[in-house]
Parts: C-alpha cells; structure tokens; sequence
C-alpha cells in the first residue's frame, strides 16, 4: 500500500514518533473491499456510512441543552496521556501503583463550562460517558440516536458474527489529548463526530513489540511502552514495530477489530473533540473448538497467551511466581 500522507499530517500538532507507517484504506461503504477487510477483520475507514449523520449536529451548545442536568464521568490528567487502569486491580501492586488519571462526576453543563474555558497548562479533561438511559433524558437526543444507521451496523454485527452491542461511549476530548497504545476485547465501530482523531493501529501479533503489562495489572490491556520515550533497553523489540495510520474527521466511521492495539490523540485543528464508539462483543469463535481452522490467528494466540498467564496466576496465587515458572518451562527447553 502507498504510503500516502494526507494534508494534515505535516501539521506540527501529529507527532510521528518515528513509527513507519502505512496507511489504513479510506473505502465508501459501499465497496466490496470494505465488507471483504471487515470480514478478515482488517481495519478499514468507511466515509460515507451516515452511521451517526443524526449526531453531526451535536456540538458543546446542542448537547448542553439536551444533557444539561445529567451527571457524567470526566477523566482529568495532569499530562496529555490518558492511561486506562482498572481500579479494581490496584491491590496487586503492593501500592506502588499511582493512578495517571482521576476520575469525577460533574453534570455535563459544568463538563461544558470547564472544556470551553480549558488551556494548555490546566489539567487535561475527558469526559466518556456510555450513552444509556442514565443520561438520555431529552426525547431529542434519543430521536438522534434512533435515526443512526443501525440498518448497516446491524448488517455489519449478522454478517461478521460479533455478539451483542454493548455500549455507545461517548466521549469528549480537549484537543492534544492521546489514549495510549491498548488493546480492547471488543470489536469497534469508532465513529468521529466533531475535530479530528489520529489513530495508529498494530495488529494483534504485535504483542511481543508492545510489551503489555501483566494481566493481573491495573494497566491490563495497555503497552508498557511510553511512545514519546521508549525504552528501547527494556523493550528492544518495539524497534521493529509498524503501524497503520488513519486520520478520522467528522463522519469517518473507523472499524477497529477485537484485539488490534491502537494509539488514539485528538489533534490541534479544534479546541475540543467529540466521538461516538459502537463496542461489540467477540462473537462464538473466539473459543477454540473442533471447528476451528489452523494455523491460528494472531488474536486467538493472545487470547490463548493471556489465558495461560490468568490461570497461571491463579493457580500461584503469587503474581512474583509466574515469571520464574514460565522460565523454568522455557530456558533450555523451548528456547
Ligand atoms: C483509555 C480511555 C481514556 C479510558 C480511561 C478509563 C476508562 C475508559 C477509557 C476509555 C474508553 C474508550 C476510549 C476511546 C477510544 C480512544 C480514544 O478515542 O481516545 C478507544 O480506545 C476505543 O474506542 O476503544 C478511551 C478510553
Ligand atoms: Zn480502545
């Protein structure tokens, strides 16, 4: 594939952090590559999906009036990553964990009154908010939500087999704003509604380059590396890593497969930035079964790979116990 750059990407704000990459297809839905990529579960940008055409009117005044009142969960970080980490699991860390983000709950006008006065230099904000019945009070913003083109993401969900739809985040960024590199267990429709997003995406058998952090971690599911300061010592092999590139502006509906790592940030061309995701889960064939086809592919091996490490550390019960055990079968065995 031609690596073609688009216009926006010699802005100063998209930094390359020396990744090679190439370029991710931008189809009209209505190519039979799109649906082909999509059944391969291989990423692909649909232009011209309308998925949410009803939401391309929600900017920070429309919301406000439909979602005023509503509590919402806003992240704040005193840097410019957004890190997830599951709060549940901090125990394991024999508290040497500190948490990169704090979570609150302000009503969204308050979200609203802070965005739009933020500035470099103040904490960072980002608000994610699944959108259910909690929130959606205004028969406006349901009508919207009813008028999206589930015809198509429905047909998307029978033909490929995922499972149910389990949430619509809908998220909120200041611009510069960068989700570090994870990956998630859920397929993706990622639908950008206001700015623009810069996604780099690794396939599943990039494990060994990203390096995740232990399961049992509370940044389960994210790289260890920090790509604005890798540590190449630590992490050699992320020397040899290549991504995929994509530049989502409004209406741009990414398909971001089950387990495909993906390094997210909100660029500079506006204050703030404004996305819908569609989660769904993994459908039957995750599990391996007589009718599984060989050799496997790169997701099945992480999910074996992080099966393994789960029952392993349950089985220990000791977290500092897993390593050595799984060097005892390798070293001079399968090494
Ligand atoms: C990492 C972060 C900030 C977070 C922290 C704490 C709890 C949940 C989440 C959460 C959930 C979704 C996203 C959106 C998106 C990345 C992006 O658009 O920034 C993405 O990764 C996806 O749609 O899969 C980002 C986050
Ligand atoms: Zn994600």
């Amino acid at each position: 594939m031609e690596d073609t750059k688009r216009m926006f990407w010699n802005e100063p704000n998209s930094k390359s952090y020396g990744i090679p990459t190439v370029s991710i297809p931008r189809l009209s839905y209505k190519d039979p590559l799109a649906d082909k990529l999509i059944a391969n579960m291989k990423p692909v940008v649909l232009t011209d999906t309308n998925l949410v055409g009803s939401a391309m009117k929600w900017d920070s005044h429309y919301l406000q009036e439909n979602l005023g009142d509503s509590p919402c969960t806003v992240y704040l970080s005193k840097t410019h990553k957004f890190k997830y980490f599951d709060a549940n699991q901090t125990k394991k860390c024999d508290n040497d964990f500190s948490p990169p983000t704090e979570q609150i709950v302000m009503r969204f006008q308050e979200f609203v009154k802070r965005l739009k006065s933020w500035k470099e230099g103040d904490k960072r904000l980002y608000m994610q908010e699944p959108l259910n019945e909690k929130i959606l009070k205004s028969l406006q913003l349901v009508n919207d939500i009813l008028t999206f083109n589930w015809g198509w993401a429905r047909m998307q969900q029978k033909q490929n087999n995922w499972g149910p739809l389990t949430t619509n985040l809908l998220m909120i960024s200041t611009q510069g704003n960068v989700t570090p590199a994870h990956f998630d267990n859920q397929h993706n429709l990622f639908a950008q509604i206001y700015g623009y997003k810069r996604f780099i995406l690794f396939p599943p058998e990039d494990y060994d380059k990203l390096y995740p952090h232990p399961v049992w971690h509370p940044h389960d599911r994210q790289s260890q590396v920090d790509f604005d300061y890798p540590d190449y010592t630590k992490f050699p092999k992320f020397h040899d890593i290549k991504g995929h590139e994509a530049l989502l502006g409004p209406g741009d509906v990414l398909y971001l497969p089950l387990y495909w790592w993906h390094h997210v940030e909100s660029l500079l061309q506006t204050h703030f930035t404004i996305s819908l995701n569609f989660w769904y889960k993994a459908g039957p064939n995750l599990c391996l079964s007589d009718s599984t086809l060989y050799p496997l592919e790169g997701y099945q091996k992480m999910a074996i790979m992080r099966n393994v490490e789960k029952m392993l550390v349950e089985a220990l019960r000791d977290v500092n116990e897993v390593g050595p055990l799984l060097r005892t079968i390798l070293e001079g065995r399968y090494n």
